[in-house]
């Protein structure tokens, strides 16, 4: 990688669930077919959106040219199942510094990109090529797994989906995480001493 990666992790190492619950319903939770396209994958930063045309790639080389190093390309493709991104582009955006790709569509080479640690999070997995055509457009408010991204907003994909938090929401979201984790630390140590869930909640 060319690029030096942003030195702290844009979510502080929060999962999308702590995210979520944390941020007083500002986050909002893609569609869960979005998902990591391979075990393990995590990515968080602000978002670089782009908009094309389903079954086109050519709005993804050319963003993967304009993204600033340390940003998530977040792509509406309006759920194309095409393998609009694979092995090619992930080694250019990488090569840019770009921490990972959330596209409502599909990718391929999935078995490179994992073996590349590039996080992907798509909502197919597919061989179909795609045309090379639209330019389409970046910077953008787009609509990713129903939800509307504006540039900036963090997003995060983990394990369990992709979160995305309104940039003027992220610091207090950040907080109230740090917050939630300390609380459930607390909550594990009892429920490890045997405390029940019903004891420690009141329920
Ligand atoms: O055809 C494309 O541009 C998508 C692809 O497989 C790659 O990036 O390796
Ligand atoms: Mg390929």
């Amino acid at each position: 990688m060319t690029h030096t990666e942003p030195a702290a992790d844009a979510a502080r190492g929060h999962s999308t669930a702590t995210l979520f619950e944390a941020s007083s319903s500002a986050a909002h939770a893609c569609d869960p077919a979005l998902r990591a396209v391979w075990p393990g994958a995590r990515v968080a930063g602000p978002a670089f959106t782009v908009r094309g045309i389903g079954g086109d790639n050519l709005a993804l080389h050319r963003a993967v040219a304009a993204a600033p190093a340390g940003s998530v390309l977040v792509v509406d493709l309006q759920g194309a199942a095409h393998g609009h991104w694979g092995e090619i582009l992930a080694v250019a955006a990488q090569h840019r510094g770009i921490l990972g790709l959330v596209v409502d569509g599909g990718v391929r080479d999935v078995a490179e990109q994992a073996a590349l640690a590039f996080p992907v999070f798509a909502r197919h997995v597919t061989v179909v090529g795609t045309g090379k055509e639209h330019p389409g457009q970046v910077a953008v408010p787009v609509r990713v797994g129903g939800v509307v991204v504006r540039p900036g907003d963090l997003v995060v994909g983990d394990a369990d989906g992709v979160v995305v938090v309104p940039a003027q929401a992220v610091t207090e979201t950040l907080d109230g995480s740090d917050a939630r984790v300390a609380a459930e630390r607390h909550a594990l140590t009892a429920i490890r001493a045997g405390t029940t869930t019903l004891e420690y909640y009141g329920l």
